[in-house]
């Protein structure tokens, strides 16, 4: 059961999803202005990555709103600690997934470390692959006013841009490491990079590791969502990594996710149960076999 707030029946008879109430065209896809409308009307809303086409159909059919295909799939699909190895290459095939499971949510490809930052030109030829090859339906890159020339050329061009800042994993070698941002004499600067994606063209900014209380005033503040994670409850939206949400990937998780499942309990048992079985010879059984 789809739980869109209107995705009734077929596709065909889908209104306006995230709409603002009046009977809009048919419009199956959730696209920049069903978010501004959300913050308008004071309704929060969840992203999640995702980087295959079982994790889109399922979140899509859940009624999430926006995927993220983050280069988080460095270390959630590739086996790399960070995200800094993580290629074009790597996530073009992800995003094409996702986009081809996704029928509802807007699809949002993650610019790899080095695929945008030289200049506005690679931005542009980086995002072009990721819309056309990926079908992508918006892309994000990290940073805050260094990236205004990027982003500017990426809307002119007619790309929907989410911004990022706060914690951005791929400057962890400068940032230091795993830290929160905009603390003490830095909030004032977020606050700036915030109002310059927005100023800039900005759809929509995620704001990583941030304190709780300088997220609520850069959301206060923008006319544009905020997407947080690790910034409190004030933002317009948040996003999680889906493994961490779904309890999947081991270990100690960051302070910022909650546990909604405990999948890698379930799978674990399923696997162990099945090789159980194969080696007792309870499977396969009569009816997983062809008779003549
Ligand atoms: N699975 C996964 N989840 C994520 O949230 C995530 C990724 N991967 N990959 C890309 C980035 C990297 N991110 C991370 C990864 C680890 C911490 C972390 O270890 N945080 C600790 C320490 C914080 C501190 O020292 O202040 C924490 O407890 O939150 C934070 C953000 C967020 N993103
Ligand atoms: C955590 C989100 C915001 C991200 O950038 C990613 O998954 O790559
Ligand atoms: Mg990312």
């Amino acid at each position: 059961m789809s739980e869109h707030p209107s995705t009734t029946s077929t596709p065909a008879e889908v209104t306006a999803p995230y709409g603002t109430g009046v009977q809009a065209a048919p419009q199956r896809r959730v696209r920049v202005p069903h978010l501004q409308a959300m913050k308008e009307r004071g309704e929060k809303w969840a992203m999640l990555t995702a980087y295959d086409m079982y994790s889109a159909e399922i979140f899509d059919e859940a009624g999430i709103p926006v995927l993220l295909v983050g280069d988080s799939a460095g270390n959630n699909v590739y086996g790399f600690e960070t995200t800094v190895p993580v290629t074009v290459d790597h996530l073009v095939p992800l995003v094409r997934a996702v986009t081809s499971a996704a029928r509802h949510a807007m699809v949002v490809a993650d610019l790899p470390f080095g695929s945008y930052q030289a200049s506005p030109q690679q931005a542009l030829a980086t995002a072009t692959r990721f819309m056309k090859e990926g079908m992508a339906h918006a892309v994000k890159l990290e940073g805050g006013a260094s990236m205004v020339p990027e982003v500017e050329l990426l809307v002119r061009a007619g790309i929907p841009v989410m911004g990022h800042i706060g914690f951005t994993p791929q400057s962890e070698h400068v940032l230091g490491g795993y830290k929160v941002q905009g603390r003490g004499e830095s909030a004032d600067r977020l606050v700036e990079d915030a109002l310059a994606l927005q100023e800039a063209g900005c759809f929509a900014v995620v704001m990583e590791m941030v304190p709780a209380p300088l997220a609520a005033r850069v959301t206060e503040v923008l006319s544009i969502p905020t997407i947080g994670i690790g910034a409190g409850p004030e933002c317009d939206a948040q996003v999680l990594v889906w493994q961490d949400m779904a309890g999947l990937r081991g270990g100690k998780a960051p302070r910022f996710v909650k546990k909604y499942a405990d999948l890698r309990g379930e799978l674990g048992r399923a696997a162990a149960a099945y090789a159980a079985d194969v080696a007792s010879g309870a499977f396969p059984a009569p009816e997983h076999s062809f008779p003549e």
